[in-house]
């Protein structure tokens, strides 16, 4: 599986996730610039964390308007892989790749910290080499991660099998506490309606080496090669 990892001004993962998905996965990997108007000869676009554009207007809306991210409609549409880590998965629910929104957190501050996710559906590319109701372990680092769908939406991505993670404690139990922004149902990750397009808040690409300590995101990359 060929990886493109989109770089936008005020992208900050971008390396990591390319260093990750080349050093320690080994797969083939290039950088995609947000001028660029075609992908070819890519099977999985990452959109990256960060601040692109510097967060102005709202983080992920001007990414949006990029030559890059008409293409990845384009991509997308065609039955293409695409992942959005935080800022990605914002610009993905600007383009209407996927649902819902990403508001400011419940807080108003900037949350960096350690989360335990619940495996929710374990049948999609992004998820297959974990199981259901396994919790894995990832950092945050977000100020607008609050992901907020209709409550008649909600019900809709759950009988379809659409949420991919929820924040809960260590023993998986879905509480209050475990939410670090205020989202609904303590949602981390969903994706589209044709399992193609992933979107998570927590970072995959932070947590894939020991000496990191820990590796849970290892999990979501080798599934994907698999896919
Ligand atoms: N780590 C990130 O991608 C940050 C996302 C975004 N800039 C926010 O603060 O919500």
């Amino acid at each position: 599986m060929k990886f493109g990892v989109c770089v936008f001004p005020g992208s900050n993962c971008d390396y990591d996730t390319y260093y990750v998905l080349r050093d320690v996965v080994g797969a083939e990997v290039r950088f995609l610039d947000f001028r660029e108007t075609k992908i070819q000869n890519i099977d999985c676009v990452i959109l990256p964390g960060g601040f692109s554009f510097g967060d102005y207007l709202r983080a992920g809306a001007l990414a949006s308007k990029t030559p890059i991210a008409k293409a990845i409609v384009d991509f997308a549409q065609k039955g293409g892989f695409v992942v959005g880590i935080c800022n990605g998965f914002q610009i993905l629910t600007e383009l209407h790749l996927l649902p819902g929104a990403l508001l400011k957190n419940e807080n108003l501050r900037f949350v960096c910290k350690d989360v335990y996710l619940r495996v929710e559906n374990s049948s999609t590319p992004l998820t297959k080499k974990l199981e259901k109701g396994e919790v894995i372990r990832m950092p945050i680092a977000h100020g607008e991660g609050r992901f907020y769908v209709p409550e008649d939406e909600l019900k809709r991505l759950e009988e379809r099998g659409q949420i991919l993670f929820r924040y809960c404690q260590e023993d998986g139990s879905i509480t209050k506490e475990a939410n670090p922004n205020g989202s609904v149902g303590n949602i981390a990750g969903v994706c589209n309606e044709t399992f193609n397009v992933f979107g998570l808040m927590p970072h995959p690409e932070r947590a894939c080496e020991d000496l990191l300590g820990y590796y849970d995101g290892l999990l979501l990359w080798y599934s994907l090669i698999s896919a």
